[in-house]
């Protein structure tokens, strides 16, 4: 851990991605603070996957630099997967085994082995208890998301990074999730997540990156995003009924034409 004012759990500068000739990520810089939720934003293909699975290991990126906890990413992945926990897009488990089988084997992975009466414990803690006996592919989305996030954060890690997290979750489901963000905020640990949801990036968001065609284009807290935009043209031009939205912010800075 750096000791420095700022005590950064991740720090991208330069970040680069491409794909054969085509350049999904171009110039990604941001930090994210101990303690901090921090939401990258963009429309679609504007790159936030991309840096995330950079960060993840998931993908070899063509140059810049991350580092998570102090470790370099590329140097040194194996302390960097240590300290993050990752919840992709479209989490899957081991079809043949049950939910409780599944934490049993995930708490061994990481290290942090579970016998029957945590597994009980934790599977009531996320609402599951009565599906303990049921496949991954038989819960709710909402279900899937909740087993999914605790496995995520089983090791304690420094960072969770969550991709798109609340996607096609009911509002009951998405605040419970928020709530389970907050938790991992709480605990002093950070988060990293992507949405496409400006009352997500709202609510529960300390800080937000804008992305667009593979750079980041604003960085700042959402309400001194919209102070700070709220009378540029392209903001006015696209806000309704006289209130400048995040969402009009958004719009404003990256263009209303749909990305293919
Ligand atoms: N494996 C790949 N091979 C080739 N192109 C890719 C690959 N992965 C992503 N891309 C392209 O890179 C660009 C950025 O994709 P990325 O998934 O990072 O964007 P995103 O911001 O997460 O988009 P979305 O909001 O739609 O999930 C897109 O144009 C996408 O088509």
């Amino acid at each position: 851990m750096n000791t420095g004012q700022d005590q950064y759990i991740l720090k991208v500068e330069g970040l680069a991605v491409s794909y054969g000739s085509f350049e999904a990520v171009k110039d990604v810089s941001f930090n994210v603070l101990q303690g901090e939720i921090f939401g990258l934003l963009g429309p679609n293909g504007a790159g936030k996957t991309s840096t995330l699975s950079s960060i993840e290991g998931l993908v070899k990126f063509k140059s810049g630099s991350i580092k998570l906890n102090d470790y370099d990413v590329q140097q040194q992945p194996l302390q960097a997967k240590a300290s993050m926990g990752v919840q992709l897009q479209s989490t899957s488990f081991q079809a043949e085994l049950n939910v409780a089988q599944i934490l049993q084997l995930y708490s061994g992975i990481y290290g942090v082995p579970m016998d029957a009466d945590q597994i009980k414990t934790t599977l009531r803690e996320i609402g599951l208890d009565e599906a303990g006996k049921k496949k991954y592919s038989q819960l709710s989305g909402g279900q899937q998301q909740r087993l999914s996030l605790i496995i995520a954060t089983i090791h304690n890690p420094k960072l969770v990074l969550l991709d798109e997290p609340t996607t096609g979750l009911d509002p009951q489901s998405r605040r419970q999730l928020w709530e389970r963000i907050e938790a991992i905020k709480a605990r002093g640990h950070a988060v990293l997540l992507t949405t496409h949801s400006m009352e997500e990036a709202e609510a529960v968001c300390d800080r937000i990156a804008i992305v667009d065609h593979g750079c980041v284009i604003a960085i700042d807290t959402p309400q001194a995003l919209v102070d700070k935009h709220r009378d540029d043209p392209e903001v006015i031009a696209v806000s309704r009924r006289g209130k400048v939205t995040l969402e009009d912010v958004f719009i404003g800075l990256t263009g209303k034409a749909v990305r293919a």
